[in-house]
């Protein structure tokens, strides 16, 4: 395998690195999103050189990201959707190798939510930018010794599908996952907790029966939506109160016409927060790890301030939500 020195597009901004790769290994999960890329992936790894591994189940790419790391591997290409990616940045935590390992990120998922807010959109440029493109340290939440790259949600939305469909997007912005559940919400009992967050050096906290609490890494979920910035140490935590069904319409209506945050919905910004269940005898809490289901009783989630290294597409923004657009 050759060794190669990377151009970094935007050195010197804070956050890029140069770096030698050295060998290169892809990790494929063939099953993910419709589950027919695999021999295209194949080959753009083949052409370029990279040694490739197939995970063969659920938790497979944990395993694969280590021995990648113990193999000294620092460039690992990732194709499958946002829970593959999980996996792979779980093994490289769990062999301790973040610093020294580039992730890039190769979409071939359902969702694809973290490569969309890294700016790669397809497998063939996800391979590009690894040999041009620009790398960046992006953050990491880490919730309950887990890291995870896009999201760690409670709640509702945490049995429910994250996903919904473009017109209720369109009609109801960042909360339509929320109109989309409306049929759960009838039947869901809340969730009962107490959060403390660390926003600003100081400490803020809500306590309450919630629909649902959104902590986002790569996501933010007030106003539009979209991507948070990923490189400002801090997780998005948003909370929406228990409601009757119509008024999480209108919360959501309100949000999409007129870019406000209500009286039911409260938002901060925190490097790092506890989540309990209200009392000793509510049942352990629900939650959806950038989509892998987990359940705890107590939580605490942190940032891990510009730890993950990733190949970053063109449109790549800092905070994108900054620009004023
Ligand atoms: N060979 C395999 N067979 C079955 N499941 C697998 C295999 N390899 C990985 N998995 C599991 O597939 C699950 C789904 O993968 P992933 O989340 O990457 O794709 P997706 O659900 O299509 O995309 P997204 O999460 O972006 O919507 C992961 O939880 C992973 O554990």
């Amino acid at each position: 395998m050759s060794e190669r020195t990377i151009p970094v597009a935007d050195e010197p901004v804070a956050g890029a690195m140069p770096q030698t790769d050295g060998q290169r290994w892809l990790v494929l999960n063939p099953t993910s999103g419709s589950a027919d890329h695999t021999e295209r992936v194949r080959t753009l790894g083949e052409e370029r050189d990279y040694h490739i591994e197939e995970t063969t189940g659920p938790g497979h790419a944990i395993d694969l990201a280590e021995r990648a790391a113990e193999a000294g591997v620092n460039l690992l290409a990732v194709a499958g959707g946002d829970g593959t990616l999980h996996e792979v940045v779980g093994g490289l935590v769990r062999a301790d190798a973040l610093d020294r390992t580039t992730v890039a990120v190769v979409p071939t998922g359902t969702e694809n939510i973290f490569a969309q807010n890294v700016g790669i959109e397809t497998p063939e440029q996800a391979f590009d930018v690894v040999e041009t493109g620009a790398r960046r340290r992006v953050d990491l939440g880490v919730a309950g010794g887990e890291p995870f790259t896009m999201s760690c949600i409670a709640g509702l939305v945490a049995n429910a599908s994250v996903s919904t469909s473009d017109e209720l997007k369109e009609r109801f912005g960042s909360l339509a996952f929320l109109v989309n559940g409306l049929q759960e919400a009838a039947s869901f009992d809340g969730l009962h907790i107490d959060l403390t967050a660390t926003s600003n050096g100081e400490e803020v906290t809500w306590s309450g029966d919630a629909l649902c609490a959104l902590v986002g890494n790569s996501r933010r979920f007030v106003e539009e939506g979209g991507q948070a910035n990923l490189e400002d140490g801090l997780l998005e935590v948003v909370v929406i109160e228990r409601m009757p069904a119509g008024d999480i319409v209108a919360e959501a209506f309100a949000q999409r016409v007129f870019g406000r945050t209500g009286d039911n919905v409260f938002h901060t910004q925190a490097s790092q927060l506890t989540i309990s269940a209200f009392d000793d005898h509510d049942d352990p809490i629900d939650f959806s790890l950038d989509g892998e289901p987990r359940s705890h009783d107590d939580l605490t989630i942190h940032c891990r301030p510009r730890s993950l290294r990733v190949c970053v597409g063109p449109e790549y923004d800092v905070s994108p939500a900054d620009d004023g657009d």
